[in-house]
């Protein structure tokens, strides 16, 4: 598996696709559209529709306006760029990407991770807890999450300091304090939400969903295995995964992935009534998954490829779920899907369960073996997406390199 994936057939950041991210050029930071391999200055092109809300310094301001300014931006880039003839009008506001630096494209409000792939789960059961079923009796009738810590949510390319904390290695009898020395990753699609923030009380329906999910991000979920498995009963997740979070700086539109959108694999048994999907106007369902394809490269080394259209939970459920008690959500919030595992085992999104606990080590092109990240290791997840009329919607790059612990 060395193969980078296949972006030759078109470009994957064409006019169908014309994702959002902030950039700093000249010393000032503002929202910007990718266009190829330039950053479009949305802002300084005269007559731009919102150009108060992306000359800031993030995107909160333009998520916060909603779908229908979603869609009169898009109609009005795609009428800008979309024409060969057009390009000289928009050159003088085309920035090449070498020469910008990419920022944290928006600042996160509250951030939750779901655990919404099957197989992801049943791997991880199986080795956390060899000897209960793989997967908890709740599982199949909602998707599990917990919230994360949205202030250590960081942009592609922020070195990662390898975290300290408790572990009891099963040898000892206390716990020991150190740096992890199981520290993994977990490929997710990160989920920004928009839109007017919802009233608390009121949960947002599966068929309100849409009006919220503003665009896609590649996520990063940085897991130090042995701090979590000490420290994760019976409240979940904490230290082992609050110290970091990658996401990628472009944020690819729900819009933009509309000609991905495939139905769920099947769910049985049927979730609750607000778990339901329903007939959309076009045939198909307000709980629909993404026909997205990810690689996760280590070192180089191309070592998965996991596809995301089998998760098992789609991202509209999570979001009806997340509110179904009544939790607010607000522009700006972003959730994670959780692992990405598909049912091979080179289909694996995190190293946990590609080296199964340590015990199959990982050979690199490099010829060494790993299995939990060392200083100095690289890690890059990319993605791409089935674009209307054979185009290809490229989701960038999420990278991070590890930095030895303080
Ligand atoms: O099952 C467990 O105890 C732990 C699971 C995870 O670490 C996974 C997690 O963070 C959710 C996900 O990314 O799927
Ligand atoms: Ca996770
Ligand atoms: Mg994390």
């Amino acid at each position: 598996m060395t193969t980078k994936l296949d972006l030759t057939t078109s470009d994957p950041f064409g006019v169908q696709n014309l994702p959002y991210g902030v950039f700093t050029h000249g010393g000032h930071t503002r929202v910007g559209v990718r266009l190829d391999n330039s950053v479009l200055d949305v802002c300084s092109v005269p007559d731009a529709p919102f150009a108060d809300a992306w000359a800031t310094p993030s995107l909160n301001a333009f998520l916060a306006l909603g779908r229908e300014s979603w869609t009169t931006a898009r109609t009005w880039l795609q009428d800008l760029v979309g024409d060969g003839d057009e390009r000289p009008t928009i050159e003088q506001h085309l920035i090449p990407l070498a020469d910008v630096q990419m920022e944290m494209p928006l600042v996160v409000g509250d951030y939750v991770d779901f655990y919404a792939s099957e197989h992801h789960a049943t791997n991880v059961g199986r080795i956390f807890r060899p000897d209960s079923e793989p997967l908890t009796p709740n599982w199949k009738h909602l998707p599990i999450g917990y919230h994360g810590r949205s202030g250590t949510v960081v942009v592609s390319g922020t070195d990662i300091v390898r975290p300290s904390g408790q572990r009891k290695p099963p040898t000892e009898p206390t716990p020991v304090f150190g740096p992890s020395v199981r520290l993994d990753i977990e490929a997710e699609l990160g989920f920004v939400v928009g839109g007017a923030p919802s009233r608390l009380g009121e949960p947002v329906s599966l068929a309100e969903a849409d009006d919220h999910l503003f665009g896609v991000v590649l996520l990063n979920d940085w897991s130090a295995r042995d701090i979590q498995a000490w420290e994760y009963v019976p409240l979940g997740p904490f230290l082992g995964k609050s110290f970091a979070t990658t996401i990628s700086p472009w944020v690819v539109t729900m819009d933009a992935l509309r000609a991905a959108r495939v139905p769920l694999l099947g769910q049985d048994p049927e979730p609750l009534p607000y778990l339901r999907g329903e007939p959309t106007d076009d045939g198909a369902s307000t709980a629909y998954g993404l026909d997205i394809d990810y690689e996760v490269e280590w070192n180089g080394t191309v070592v998965s490829r996991p596809p995301y259209r089998t998760m098992y939970w789609s991202p509209a459920q999570m979001l009806a779920h997340l509110t179904v008690n009544g939790a607010t959500i607000r522009p700006g919030d972003l959730f994670g899907s959780g692992t990405i595992s598909g049912p091979e085992k080179a289909q694996r999104g995190s190293f946990l369960e590609l080296s199964w606990s340590g015990q199959e080590p990982i050979r690199l092109d490099d010829g060494s073996t790993r299995a939990f990240l060392e200083d100095g290791d690289t890690v890059v997840l990319r993605a791409v997406a089935p674009g209307p009329d054979g185009a290809v919607i490229g989701l960038g790059e999420c990278t991070g390199t590890i930095t030895p612990a303080r």
